[in-house]
């Protein structure tokens, strides 16, 4: 089921002594969490590994912030500084903030309500625009991966490819506007980064971006709606999983339930407003010979609002190669002296 979330219990084979069971109701969780009263969540809702039985800590360690106005400096010191900086962020945590990064405030407002408005459109009205197969352009629903989940993620996303083809939905009528000029906007950061991230590494500074085909890479806009949840002890907005690609670009509704693992807890990440958090994907791990690591995360729900967020995961062209860079690989035991 790619398109359209499922409530009600998993199917049963049909019986000669009982009916065959009703067809279960086509709806969003947002939707569910507004039936009137609803005080239980449906079974395939309910995850057996429940998220909060596995301990959770508020750090005292804050996550790394980078400038991104130092990070592309013009004077040499700044920018050296800014990129040790970066490498350790990326070898620590795997995910850092990026402030100063030039995109305008009310760019990111715009897309989190268009994305917004999309999510809360009607089922029928989002249907006929969504395919099943995984590079659909634009696809909808509720799962974390449709063909095999069981069990269903408390929340709605639908996921648009922005490069190397731009889609849109049509609805709202303003998305496609919003969508590209952010989407224009958040590569450039991206690319930013990801040079410094090369650089970091001790390759040139266009090595990652060039060699993974720019003209042709991958860039999706995710946004997730997580609706309030009454038995959130039982739910989760997203399962634990590390993203694919190079770098994701994440934003949200300053509601918190992004969790990030990092020495072996859990820990809450409260994004700062007019930032972005990065985090590293499997390519970077790979292409860095897992010096960087690609970290897990999740998203845990909570009963009062209605959380949003919007990754706009960066990723090689698909035809492209990623292995471990050959200076990376005989550098093992032996790493360059990148150390802050
Ligand atoms: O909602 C979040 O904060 C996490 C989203 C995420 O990890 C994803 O879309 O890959
Ligand atoms: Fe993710």
């Amino acid at each position: 089921m790619a398109a359209t979330a499922l409530t009600g219990s998993p199917p049963s084979q049909p019986s000669l002594t009982h009916p065959p069971p009703p067809p279960r109701k086509l709806t969003t969780v947002k939707a569910l969490s507004e039936s009137p009263g609803l005080s239980s969540i449906p079974s395939i809702y309910t995850f057996l590994k429940q998220p909060y039985h596995e301990p959770v800590s508020d750090t005292e360690e804050p996550i790394p912030t980078i400038d991104f106005s130092l990070l592309t400096s013009s004077l040499p010191d700044e920018r050296s500084k800014t990129i040790r900086e970066l490498g350790k962020a990326c070898r620590d945590w795997g995910f850092f903030m990026v402030t100063n990064h030039g995109v305008p405030e009310r760019m990111m407002k715009a897309i989190i309500e268009a994305c917004r408005e999309f999510l809360e459109l009607p089922e029928e009205e989002k249907r006929g625009i969504s395919g099943k197969h995984v590079l659909d352009p634009i696809r909808f629903g509720t799962s974390f991966n449709e063909s095999v989940d069981e069990i269903l993620c408390w929340r709605d996303y639908v996921k648009i490819f922005q490069h190397p083809e731009f889609h849109s939905p049509n609805k709202p009528p303003s998305f496609r506007e919003i969508a590209l000029e952010y989407s224009k906007r958040v590569r450039l950061v991206a690319r930013e980064i990801i040079r410094g991230i090369s650089e970091s590494l001790g390759l040139e500074k266009d090595y990652i971006y060039e060699t993974l085909n720019p003209e042709n890479s991958l860039q999706l806009i995710a946004a997730n709606l997580y609706p309030p949840c009454p038995q959130l002890e039982l739910a989760m907005g997203l399962p634990p999983h590390s993203d694919h690609g190079l770098l994701t670009l994440l934003i949200q509704n300053q509601i918190g339930g992004l969790q990030v693992q990092h020495k072996g807890k859990w820990v809450n990440i409260d994004p700062i407003p007019n930032s972005f958090l990065a985090n590293i994907g499997d390519h970077i791990e790979i292409l860095s010979n897992g010096k960087y690591k690609s970290v897990l995360h999740r998203a845990v729900v909570n009963n009062r609002d209605v959380r949003i967020s919007i990754a706009v995961p960066h990723g090689p062209a698909l035809d492209a190669i990623v292995s471990p860079d050959s200076k990376l690989v005989e550098n093992v035991g032996n790493p360059p002296a990148m150390e802050l």
